[in-house]
């Protein structure tokens, strides 16, 4: 675990002495946007036009950001369009990786060994963390986007016209809902958890805990009375959290000390959880492998001995009975 500081490569766990034992996950730098006609969108540069073929995505299918990355790819049909390289679980003292043996398909574009080598491609003198998803353009030769909330708002709706899917999981009338579901879910729960995991002083753990039972409580609540958080419809919303509680009760209650309750024990919670699992496509977005050992392997400051526990057993193609 590493990052890159003026385009070198440096082995370096996060630096939580300077915030007082608290883990602050650092923004994404890297924010253009692919847009139907190539103008600009909300950040960055114009330049990225919306075309088949053009655009790779480098994603680990044991990272939560990446994974609704993947899973917007599914649904919005674009898996023909949009290539993608995954990177081993094992994330170590070179960052994530690309080892053919361990896991990885390889770097598809430039055979690289080391995520670390795309971004300096990138750019030569890059300073930060080497995080995935990473959006490449082909083209360009360049980073288009390592922001994930940008990259799923651009797979829902630049493509439509190539691929003539109009499905919209961000649409206009819930948009202000669906924001304001994000505002909670993000920081208590998406990242919520990572503040538990990666917290290196009681307090801060404690607090983060706090944080990620008062909002899942929350959403439980939402949830038992009615199908899906926004509107009647999947939105991103409900993909946004999706990618958390599937990791929710093999990773995060051990390994990131989250065991108030799983998500196994809310009763709404646990058949919405299912219930999105079965939306066509979506289960084969999930990897439970790479999940497991990415975290237990990689994160050698909580688990030492690297021990992957075995389970548990949980059937997420039972019957989810929501309505
Ligand atoms: N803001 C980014 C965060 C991505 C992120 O933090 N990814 C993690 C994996 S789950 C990562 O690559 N971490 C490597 C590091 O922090 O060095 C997004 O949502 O796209």
């Amino acid at each position: 675990m590493g990052l890159l500081v003026n385009g070198q490569w440096q082995d370096k766990w996060y630096d939580t002495d300077s915030s007082d034992g608290k883990f602050e996950r650092e923004a994404a730098q890297l924010r253009n946007w692919i847009t139907s006609d190539g103008s600009a969108g909300e950040t960055g540069e114009g330049g990225f036009k919306a075309e088949a073929g053009r655009y790779h995505l480098y994603v680990s299918l044991a990272c939560p950001w990446a994974h609704r990355t993947l899973i917007f790819r599914t649904l919005k049909k674009l898996d023909e369009l949009i290539s993608v390289s995954v990177v081993s679980p094992d994330m170590l003292a070179n960052g994530w990786e690309f080892d053919q043996n361990n896991h990885s398909t390889g770097d598809a574009l430039f055979a690289s060994d080391y995520l670390h080598q795309v971004y300096t491609k990138n750019n030569s003198n890059y300073s930060g963390r080497v995080t995935v998803p990473v959006l490449w353009d082909k083209k360009q030769n360049k980073i288009v986007s390592n922001e994930s909330a940008d990259i799923i708002r651009m797979f829902n709706s630049a493509f439509n016209e190539i691929t003539g899917n109009k499905d919209d999981y961000y649409p206009e009338s819930l948009r202000s809902e669906i924001d304001e579901l994000n505002a909670l879910v993000y920081p208590n729960i998406n990242n919520g958890v990572y503040r538990a995991g990666f917290a290196t002083a009681t307090h801060a753990y404690e607090q983060a805990f706090d944080d990620v039972f008062t909002a899942l409580d929350k959403v439980e609540k939402i949830l038992s009375k009615k199908r899906y958080l926004a509107g009647d419809k999947i939105t991103e919303a409900d993909w946004r959290l999706f990618t958390t509680l599937i990791r929710f009760d093999c990773v995060y209650v051990g390994h990131f000390k989250c065991n108030l309750r799983t998500i196994e024990s809310y009763s709404s919670l646990s058949g919405y959880l299912r219930d999105l699992y079965q939306v066509e496509g979506v289960a084969n977005t999930v990897d439970f492998y790479h999940i497991k050992r990415h975290y237990y392997f990689s994160h050698t400051m909580i688990n030492p001995t690297q021990i992957v526990p075995k389970g548990p057993e949980i059937n997420y193609w039972q019957a989810h009975g929501r309505v």
